[in-house]
């Protein structure tokens, strides 16, 4: 009996810790790359199997295949099939054993929401909950995983956290004034959050104990290196242990008094941040400023957070932990091995692929279809991290797990987080927020890219976008936004023009049908980088360090030093005007040339940093050189430059057609150097125009990106410099005393955060 209808497939495969067995019609399904199981369009009696993820150590391939009902190996077939009856038998032993393991996770955690309940209880008395949110010393404490901590013991939590009932929920809202920002479509009221959510982890959990921990299975492959099944299982059932919460060495270091409990409170979250760029290490823009400032302060206020990022050189920081994954990609077998960094609080972890190597200066280079392979990469492993990466030891595995993904480079993430993963029963208390730096760039192709993401059929619906410039087209950012549990972009004024269809560069639609989830939220700056009082590109070469309260020497003896290095005569009474970005159409660097011929007339100099599209490199090189007494182009991109330009000029122009948010007026206005901007998006949320009948107001700005207009606030800002002294001393000082620091942006992606952790 060969027939199809009598095949009985034994298939002991430890591919990638799969094993399948065929089932009389019990329903399609099919695997993804990725490994996990997914019910595909069409109904393929052939290769109907159904699957059952046992462990992921995949280390080898070894397929058995036994056709019972083939005369001619009827006797070894026999034989086989005892074997692969004994085998079965070991299997099944393990698998109980498993599912003991993991009813025993079950009660332990019951045990953790009965000890969170009665928390609750004590935490809803007024006085004490007043004394634990305002930070005072109070004996004892609760961290979100229900653990009693007294206050000479407190570090935040680390792993899993049933969340608080639902009274609880409501008192810390109304006691910290935020808003659990539930979209008016939710099903779930928020008083029934908690305990809905509660209700659904108890299930989830079933779920798990029967499908046994298939997270491991979506890799390729594993390295030599990588503890077996067992160890990982063993080490998952740990993860939720008080015991390992307490011992954990790698936790967010508390910035000052570390008695204090973390100022998330009961929202202590782990936290992953998924980035193509990241400063110091790698950077092209803003994006990379952002990855490397963000985290740590959500560090400070007690979150576990980590970076993951490409490793596109050979960083000292980072260590080899050892840990080697394989992915498909677009039908290649690709290596990725991890490096790791704890700095700052942050576990900076960095993955390295022959992709990656060498790609520091040119991250968003080559052909369209290789930036796709390294994104689907990147995504593909990123979504795996928390479970393959231990960081301090322990891997942040999926409890209280919300990922910050960024631009449409990882939009991916969101998406592969949802068909990998939680359309599967997995990982279903994980979030996904993406970031909005810049929707100029989505990550467009043909509608063929799709077949190279990896993605069960019907996501195609995801990714296909229409419109007028790019007709029928395959769109990643399109797919992360619908994906996304939340969205975030940089500035309130860009949140808004993100849904005109000026703004939105064809996703205005996209972001109106989403509206619910966007929320704007100004950047802060790094102010351990910037900050004219530490920066160590002031060090050297007569710049020097300087404060608001040295500002009038400080700032005039870095003029002088940037004057001196640039070769421009060293004169303190000569407005000098800097200028750095990227040469594009979006800075607007071409309105900035068309003003040229006016500013020449005036007695000023300029000096711009940029590097970008050759035409305006070459327009740049040309200023200089028809005007060498007052103009300097420095084509290039130089961190330390950038730096002292921020501190020796006294004025900086960003003419942008279009600015999210802009870091380098936050930057300027931090080192007392005073904005002239095009008033949109974030530039116009953080630029206060100068009135100089209220002195107040801390730059320049302009309405319309048009040369005139930036002449016009130019000549205004010229004026005040030179006879309005004291005025323009206002301004700077103004600027210099804003809190522009990442804490309180770092608050409201938190609350943004917590806002997704009980969204369902
Ligand atoms: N030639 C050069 N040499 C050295 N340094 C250079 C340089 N050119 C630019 N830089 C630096 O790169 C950063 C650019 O910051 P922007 O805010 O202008 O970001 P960008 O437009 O890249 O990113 C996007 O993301 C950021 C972050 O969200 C948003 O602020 C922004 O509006 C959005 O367009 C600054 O740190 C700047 O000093």
């Amino acid at each position: 009996m060969a027939g199809i209808g009598a095949l009985r497939l034994v298939v002991d495969a430890k591919m990638d810790g799969v094993v399948m067995r065929r089932t009389a019609n019990r329903g399609p399904h099919r695997t993804t790359a990725a490994g996990v199981s997914y019910k595909p369009a069409e109904d393929d009696h052939l290769t109907r199997f159904s699957m059952r993820v046992i462990r992921g150590s995949g280390r080898g391939r070894r397929a058995r295949v036994l056709c019972l009902g083939d005369a001619e190996s009827k006797g070894d077939a026999v034989e086989d099939s005892e074997a692969a009856l004994q085998a079965t038998i070991d299997k099944s032993k393990k698998v109980l054993q498993m599912q003991r393991d993991l009813l025993q996770q079950i009660a332990e955690r019951r045990k953790l929401v009965s000890s969170i309940q009665n928390t609750s209880v004590a935490v809803t008395n007024p006085e004490e909950e007043q004394v634990s949110l305002e930070g005072k010393k109070s004996d004892r404490s609760t961290d979100t995983a229900g653990v009693k901590y007294s206050s000479d013991d407190i570090r935040p939590p680390t792993s899993y956290a049933p969340p608080p009932k639902a009274e609880t929920l409501q008192t810390t809202t109304s006691a910290t004034g935020k808003v659990f920002d539930k979209p008016a479509s939710s099903k779930t009221p928020t008083s029934d959050v908690g305990f809905a959510k509660q209700d659904k982890i108890e299930n989830s959990k079933h779920v798990q104990s029967e499908n046994l921990p298939t997270f491991f299975s979506t890799s390729v492959g594993t390295s030599a290196s990588e503890p077996d099944s067992s160890e990982k299982i063993n080490f998952l059932n740990n993860r939720v242990s008080s015991k390992d919460i307490h011992t954990e060495p790698n936790l967010p270091v508390l910035q000052g008094d570390d008695k204090k409990p973390p100022l998330a409170g009961l929202n202590v979250m782990n936290v992953i941040l998924v980035a193509a760029e990241c400063a110091p290490w790698s950077k092209t823009g803003g994006l990379g400023d952002v990855a490397g400032a963000l985290p740590k302060a959500l560090a400070r206020r007690g979150h576990r957070v980590m970076v993951v990022v490409p490793r596109y050189g050979n960083y000292v920081e980072a260590q080899d932990i050892g840990i080697r994954k394989r992915y498909k990609v677009d039908g290649q077998d690709m290596e990725v091995t991890y490096y790791h960094a704890f700095i700052d609080g942050v576990d900076f972890v960095f993955m390295d692929s022959p992709v990656f190597q060498h790609m520091e200066s040119n991250i968003y280079g080559g052909k369209r279809e290789d930036i796709l392979k390294r994104m689907v990469l990147f995504c593909k492993a990123a979504v795996e991290v928390p479970w393959y990466v231990p960081c301090g030891g322990v891997c942040y595995g999926d409890g209280n797990l919300v990922f910050i993904a960024n631009d449409w480079h990882t939009s991916l993430l969101p998406v592969y987080l949802k068909a990998y993963y939680r359309d599967n029963g997995l990982m279903t208390y994980t979030r996904s927020v993406l970031v909005i730096h810049n929707i100029a760039h989505q990550g467009r192709g043909p509608v063929d890219d799709f077949s190279k993401v990896d993605l069960p059929g019907h996501y195609i619906d995801l990714f296909r976008m229409y419109d007028p410039v790019g007709g029928e087209h395959f769109n990643i950012f399109a797919a992360g936004l619908k994906t996304a549990d939340r969205v975030i972009t940089v500035s309130h004024g860009y949140a808004w023009e993100l849904k005109t269809s000026e703004g939105g560069w064809g996703l205005h639609g996209v972001i109106n049908e989403n509206h619910w989830k966007l929320s704007g939220i100004v950047n802060g700056i790094d102010t351990q980088d910037w900050h004219p009082s530490r920066d160590v590109h002031l060090k050297t070469d007569g710049y020097t360090n300087y404060s608001i309260e040295t500002l009038k020497i400080g700032k005039p003896q870095c003029k002088a030093a940037l004057q001196k290095e640039l070769g421009l005569p060293v004169r303190g009474d000569v407005p000098l005007i800097g200028f750095i970005g990227r040469l594009d159409h979006q800075k607007g660097v071409d309105i900035l040339a068309e003003a040229i011929p006016w500013m020449m007339g005036q007695d000023v100099q300029l000096v711009m940093l940029g590097t970008g599209r050759d035409d305006l490199e070459e327009m740049l090189k040309n200023f200089e050189h028809h005007h060498r007494e007052k103009v300097r182009s420095w084509v290039g991109f130089s961190v330390k430059v950038a730096h002292r330009i921020t501190a020796g000029a006294d004025i900086l122009l960003m003419p942008s057609r279009f600015e999210p948010c802009g870091l380098n007026q936050l930057y300027a206005m931090v080192y007392g150097t005073v904005p002239v901007v095009h008033a949109v998006g974030g530039l116009r949320d953080t630029v206060q125009p100068f009135d100089p009948y209220s002195e107040s107001g801390v730059g320049w700005t302009f309405n319309r990106a048009e040369a005139g207009q930036l002449i016009h606030a130019l000549g205004n800002c010229l004026l005040t410099y030179r006879e309005y002294k004291t005025s323009w001393e206002g301004i700077q000082r103004r600027g210099m005393s804003q809190d522009l620091s990442w804490d309180q942006a770092a608050q409201k992606y938190e609350e943004i955060l917590v806002a997704a952790k009980y969204q369902w």
